[in-house]
């Protein structure tokens, strides 16, 4: 089991770091306090329906008095259809309450998860699936957890409290059942809560691991097949799935145990207030209304033994809180809940995503509607930049023994090959130009200035990076053309140039829709690798860099289509410093100004 940076924590501290979730939810949590309140009151007052009963018997047979019998028999009908409707209102309350704090508790964690790994520049330690299971399973699991717990926790304690009271002060013998049941039952669920969290961890790990499995191998479906690894990649898959099992089964086992001794001691106690209430009521120590009596020692010993469950629950939920907080060495806790109010301006949010929606379906037409034209044509009239990497060495975390040391030069306008075995070091150069990276010592230098008092936004202006995969979003072509270009020209007169320039304009023009048909992100839309990799490159070139990056841009295509890009890059690389990594030097040679070899 991996131990997180959170893990070490006792248990009571842990479910206080949870309860810090609710903080920011204090007026809904008030609310519900309240309701859970009158609640466990209305429950509390339920027994006193048997003298209302026992009253109305009296009057049944008070034959002398038939009009005031029947008033009272009205009144009592009215209270307590009027309780009825009061819990029916509560309960319904209580629900609403429950679900809202656990849906807002939700959304701030995944809004502040979801953050922190965006800002990420480097995501390669990150893994994404397992982070996919926590931001749905896992945060629904705490927050769904927590608010439903806490209420229900509640109401555990005042109808303990207030059954105690009744108790002590009407039938104080049975008040002594009522505890020794409670302290077996307590006893037991403290000792075994902390195993029960401990197996919980295991067990949600195992399931995160599970979807980790299985989402690679959906993404690498076609792989599998072809690889006739099928039968391997089942059998792995269903070791996962075994492994979570096993865990499971220990939870269910230390559960089973638990309740086994809850329900042992459930029953003790209901065996002992009724023996010792027949016992009292026998011996005249006790009026016939038993069943008032009996039923508050009931709410007593099972208002004991709810909350004793739910600090199980808590302990469990703390547990998994645990593993969420692991998925990011910097995310702290309080960055859960300490935010400005998500909810206030979330219409604005999503009719201002319709709005947006909508306008990217009717973009326009020409230049002159669109912010930062000019912009784009001012830094076009200076030189494209120079490069050089003086010295820079970089040491990744895990292989700090290792060090990769880089000296290059790149004039401006040069179109270079960068050549070099694998792992000589091209991609690291290349995350370390973007800001992706930062070297460990060293300097690269941009037209004379050190790239590190340039800041990030000046590599989002000036620089496009086209990688093997090229990323297809799920949105329309134009959407995915002028994908990261905003405050660039995004008319359909620049696009469709774009498209142009990258050899696409033709086959989107045979599409069904032209650029307002619909691609998929999952590799099911109808484009063929070259297609794909053309589209990706008019969004690399639309805002015109600087600097453009082609690492393996070719590598997956077949070489017509390779043919075809390359001419036209032709067209694209000219006024533009450009650094090319291919295995495959032959077919770029015609483009190159010179290769410079990573291992020298
Ligand atoms: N995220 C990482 N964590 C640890 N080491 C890494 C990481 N990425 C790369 N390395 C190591 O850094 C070295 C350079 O890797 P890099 O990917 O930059 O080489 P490359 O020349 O691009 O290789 P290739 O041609 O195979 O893509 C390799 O030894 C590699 O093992």
């Amino acid at each position: 089991m991996q131990e997180g940076k959170n893990q070490k924590k006792f248990f009571g501290k842990d479910i206080m770091n949870l309860l810090k979730l609710m903080v920011p939810e204090k007026r809904y949590c008030i609310l519900g306090m309240t309701v859970v309140g009158l609640n466990s009151a209305l429950l509390l007052y339920l027994p006193q329906v048997t003298t209302d009963i026992a009253k109305l018997q009296e009057l049944k047979y008070d034959q002398e008095n038939k009009e005031k019998s029947q008033k009272t028999n009205m009144y009592y009908h009215l209270k307590w259809g009027g309780v009825c409707l009061l819990g029916m209102f509560l309960g319904g309350a209580r629900r609403f309450l429950n679900t809202q704090i656990s849906n807002r508790v939700g959304m701030r964690m995944r809004y502040a998860m979801f953050q922190k790994l965006m800002s990420t520049r480097d995501n390669q330690s990150l893994h994404s699936q397992q982070l996919v299971h926590k931001l749905s399973n896992d945060v629904s699991l705490v927050s769904t957890g927590l608010s439903q717990d806490i209420f229900i926790m509640i109401r555990g304690f005042i109808t303990t409290i207030g059954g105690a009271a009744y108790l002590s002060y009407y039938a104080f013998p049975l008040l002594a059942s009522a505890s020794a049941a409670a302290a077996v039952m307590g006893g037991s669920a403290i000792l075994l809560g902390k195993y029960m969290s401990q197996f919980k961890v295991k067990e949600t790990q195992e399931l995160g691991s599970l979807s980790e499995v299985s989402q690679e191998m959906l993404q690498a479906h076609r792989l599998i097949k072809l690889s006739d690894m099928e039968q391997k990649e089942n059998q792995r898959y269903s070791a996962q799935l075994f492994r979570w099992y096993e865990q499971a089964t220990q939870f269910s086992k230390m559960q089973a145990l638990n309740m086994g001794l809850m329900e042992g001691g459930g029953l003790y106690a209901l065996i002992l207030i009724l023996f010792q209430g027949c016992y009292l009521v026998a011996t005249g120590h006790l009026d016939p209304e038993l069943a008032k009596y009996f039923i508050q020692a009931v709410y007593m010993a099972s208002g004991t033994r709810v909350m004793i469950a739910i600090y199980n629950e808590l302990v469990k939920t703390a547990a998994i809180y645990n593993t969420i907080l692991d998925i990011h060495p910097n995310l702290h806790e309080s960055e859960l809940y300490n935010q400005p109010d998500l909810t206030k301006n979330y219409r604005e949010y999503i009719s201002q995503d319709d709005i947006l929606k909508a306008q990217l379906l009717n973009p326009p037409q020409n230049a002159e509607h669109t912010k930062g034209w000019q912009e784009l044509y001012e830094h076009s009239t200076i030189p494209p930049p120079s490069i050089s990497f003086k010295n820079v060495q970089y040491s990744y975390p895990n292989h700090e023994n290792s060090t990769l040391t880089f000296n290059l030069q790149i004039n401006s306008g040069e179109i270079v090959l960068l050549q070099g075995p694998s792992g000589s070091g091209k991609t690291t150069a290349l995350n370390l130009l973007t800001k992706l990276l930062t070297p460990s010592s060293g300097e690269i230098v941009i037209d004379g200035e050190p790239l590190s008092k340039k800041d990030f936004k000046w590599i989002q202006q000036h620089v496009s990076y086209v990688q093997q995969d090229g990323i297809i979003f799920n949105a329309t072509v134009y959407e995915n053309i002028i994908y990261g270009n905003h405050g660039y020209d995004q008319s359909m007169e620049r696009v469709i140039w774009a498209a142009k320039m990258s050899s696409a304009h033709d086959f989107i023009e045979n599409m069904q829709n032209k650029y307002q048909t619909k691609l998929k992100s999952d590799g099911t839309t109808s484009l063929s690798g070259g297609q794909k990799q053309r589209i990706v490159l008019a969004r690399a070139i639309l805002k015109n860099p600087r600097i453009l990056i082609l690492d393996e841009a070719t590598s997956n295509i077949d070489s017509q289509s390779e043919t075809d890009i390359i001419q036209a890059l032709t067209q694209i690389c000219k006024e533009k410093t450009v650094i090319i990594v291919s295995h495959k030097i032959e077919n770029y040679k015609p483009l190159l100004t010179r290769v410079i070899n990573l291992d020298q």
